[in-house]
């Protein structure tokens, strides 16, 4: 089933405006996890905005699970969940409880599995500005899965992860996709997800140049394209 279709989206930010994307059509089917790539400045951030219908308006038509959202995409904040590329734009608590549990019951208990995956127990009554950057992003992503979201956005997860925390939250989102979740990935470093990714999305100047198969787009990750190319035939076959 398709969760997300964008059609004909196209969007316009600035003063005077320019246009960033440019009549995209895609589809994000449920239980799955697709990959988003693209050079700095292709305009992936500006995607995920739009779809969260945070750019403020957009030309086109995007349908969750067949209705349109036209300009209230609240349904889609209740089944989403969402990374920034900045985490510190969405960490808002005194302490990483308070903020765990913004949008939630107070007394929603957390979820211990995802607060030890992602080595964060420890540091519940902690300011969120008194951590690293690496924590700071963990605490974001722990924020995005508490309510297990139907549909999940990240960009640029990896920055900052130690590999433990990668390997973490691979296994997690493998998890969420078998649940029938979907996942929507941007990120530079491909390598690790690769092996998971069931769909990658192009981006170029603000067009879709791909969407389909890893396998089938594996030939545009190249320094042509201002990609770095995947590492290995291993992961590609
Ligand atoms: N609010 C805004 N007003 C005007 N232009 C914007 C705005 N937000 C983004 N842009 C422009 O849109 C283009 C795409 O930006 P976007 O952040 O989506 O790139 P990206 O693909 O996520 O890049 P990166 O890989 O560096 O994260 C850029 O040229 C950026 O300057």
């Amino acid at each position: 089933m398709a969760l997300l279709v964008l059609e004909g989206v196209s969007v316009s930010l600035g003063e005077p405006p320019r246009e960033i994307l440019r009549d995209i059509d895609l589809t994000i089917p449920s239980g799955t996890i697709t990959l988003l790539l693209g050079t700095n400045g292709c305009g992936k951030s500006v995607l995920f905005r739009t779809m969260l219908g945070l750019t403020g308006g957009y030309r086109g038509e995007i349908r969750l699970k067949g209705t349109p959202l036209g300009r209230d995409a609240s349904p889609l904040h209740r089944l989403a969940g969402v990374v920034f590329q900045n985490p510190d734009q969405q960490l808002f608590g005194a302490t990483l409880r308070e903020d765990l549990l913004i949008g939630l019951p107070r007394d929603t208990p957390l979820d211990q599995e995802i607060l030890s995956s992602l080595g964060l127990s420890d540091l519940l009554e902690r300011a969120p500005a008194e951590l690293s950057g690496g924590q700071r992003r963990r605490l974001a992503i722990a924020g995005a899965l508490m309510g297990q979201p139907e549909l999940l956005f990240l960009d640029e997860p990896f920055i900052e992860l130690d590999y433990p925390s990668i390997q973490n939250l691979l296994e997690r989102l493998d998890t969420l996709r078998q649940g029938g979740s979907s996942v929507i990935l941007a990120s530079h470093e491909c390598q690790d997800i690769w092996p998971l990714v069931d769909q990658l999305i192009v981006i170029a100047e603000g067009r879709l140049l791909y969407q389909g198969p890893p396998s089938g787009g594996a030939h545009l990750i190249t320094p042509d394209q201002g990609l770095r190319p995947l590492p290995s035939e291993g992961v590609l076959s």
